[in-house]
């Protein structure tokens, strides 16, 4: 049962701390088992991973590619509407991160200096799409798009191979949508490290990002450094800020929209009008009726959701920046009025009209976003993430000359002779 507490500063701060502790939890012994996946793997190669799929997914590979026209006539199976949807969601997912490409630099001086700067994509990119009911079409648009974007070389998929090597049509087309290059159907650890060390018929990748399981979730923490790694995902989060402008039925609706994610999933609302909370809730046991994944919902809401009245709406939003959450709802009279003094969220929803599954399928924002509080430090996945910067430097011999007394003074500090020999050579020409 959701519970409506007139909490007190220091009640919602232990509150906040009870929340983190629900994420980023593994065992020595999983820990074990991936660490011995990952090994077979390095060593084994292909067979080392049909192995394990044919353990772990009871399917028996000859291969692990699927071909071009495999994936073609798998997303000829999908619903026509399904798939104009997803082409504009696309779009609008592409248009949004085309804006945040950031462009390479040269900047000549007057003096003979030319300095510079390159971004480039990454070379090779794995995205990891979980298989059963958590693998979306939407996050396999989220985490290839910006991918695209960035300029990245060759974007390879792994996902499970599902029911006897019969992976999800709709997966499949969304990565076609996106533009996926490869696709191989592998799961678990072994796919985490065929990407990261290459196998034979898999290439090697530089950087892995995509959610998975526990083994997915640990195989990626272990191997980061053999590659780069995304931020690792906890269970989905809302919380909403509410004045009494607020409509109980919005608000009911929008925090179960997370809940149905997981049973660890957390959803709160914190409202300065306690008639409106007690609504929301009247509504949100009326809406629960209506809906499939209630099971999810109701675990959801009994463990980590909650109902807080406040004294004021600036208590909201210290409780906003405390809690850090992945998504923020902001249902209030003039919600850009709040927008300056929210300083930590994955993604902040301004008004009534803005619900969070706007933005996890459609608007064009990212929905991987940070959780578990880490929105004080961590940013929503973006094209920044698939690119790589290397600056450049030109001197002409008088700019050198210009500069070496300083160079060889502070070479010299440093007791480096030799550094300050690559100068001196240079001078005595
Ligand atoms: N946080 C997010 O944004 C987000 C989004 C979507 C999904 N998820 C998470 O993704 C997960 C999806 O889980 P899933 O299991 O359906 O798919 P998955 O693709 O993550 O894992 C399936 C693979 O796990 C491996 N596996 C299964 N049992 C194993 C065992 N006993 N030992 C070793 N390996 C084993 C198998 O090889 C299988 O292919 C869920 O935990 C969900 O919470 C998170
Ligand atoms: N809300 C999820 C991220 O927290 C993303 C998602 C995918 N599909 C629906 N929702
Ligand atoms: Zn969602």
């Amino acid at each position: 049962m959701i519970k409506i507490v007139n909490a007190t500063e220091r009640e919602r701060r232990a509150f906040i701390e009870e929340l983190k502790l629900r994420v980023g939890r593994t065992d020595p012994e999983t820990e074990q088992k991936v660490a011995r996946i990952i090994e077979d793997v390095r060593t084994g190669g292909d067979e080392a991973v049909k192995a394990y799929s044919e353990k772990f997914d009871g399917w028996t590979p000859d291969r692990l590619e699927l071909s071009r026209e495999e994936m073609e006539e798998l997303s000829a199976r999908c619903s026509g509407e399904f798939l104009e949807a997803l082409k504009r969601a696309a779009a609008n997912i592409y248009d949004f991160h085309s804006r945040q490409k950031q462009q390479s630099r040269i900047d000549p001086q007057p003096n003979g200096v030319i300095m510079g700067q390159r971004v480039r994509g990454l070379h090779r990119v794995g995205v990891y799409v979980p298989g059963g009911t958590a693998g979306y079409p939407s996050s396999v648009l989220m985490n290839v798009i910006p991918a695209k974007v960035a300029g990245v070389g060759e974007i390879v998929m792994a996902t499970p191979p599902g029911r006897a090597g019969h992976p999800d049509p709709n997966i499949i087309a969304a990565a076609l949508v996106a533009g996926v290059d490869r696709v191989f159907l592998m799961g678990g650890a072994q796919a985490v490290a065929a990407l990261a060390y290459g196998t034979e018929s898999i290439p090697k990748v530089d950087k892995i990002v995509g959610p998975g399981n526990i083994f997915v979730a640990t195989a990626k923490k272990q191997l980061y450094g053999v590659v780069d790694i995304d931020m690792i995902a906890g269970p989905s989060e809302i919380l909403i800020i509410a004045d009494s402008s607020a409509d109980p039925e919005y608000l009911a609706a929008d925090l179960m929209s997370q809940a149905e994610h997981d049973p660890m999933a957390s959803a709160i609302l914190i409202t300065d009008d306690r008639k409106l909370a007690e609504s929301t809730v009247s509504a949100l046991y009326r809406q629960l009726e209506t809906l499939a994944r209630r099971d999810i919902i109701e675990r959801a809401l009994d463990g980590y959701g909650a109902v807080i009245v406040c004294e004021n709406m600036k208590e909201a939003v210290e409780f906003a920046n405390q809690l850090a959450p992945e998504h923020l709802e902001v249902c209030c009279r003039d919600p850009f009025e709040y927008l300056g003094r929210l300083d930590n969220a994955g993604s902040v929803f301004l008004g009534n009209y803005s619900p969070e599954p706007l933005g996890d399928y459609f608007a064009g924002a990212n929905h991987v976003l940070p959780t578990g509080g880490t929105a004080r430090f961590f940013s929503p996945l973006s094209v920044d993430d698939f690119i790589k910067k290397s600056s450049f430097i030109y001197y002409t011999k008088d700019a050198l000359m210009g500069a070496a007394g300083d160079i060889i003074e502070l070479a010299e500090t440093e007791e480096l002779t030799a550094h300050a020999n690559s100068i001196r050579v240079r001078l005595e020409e």
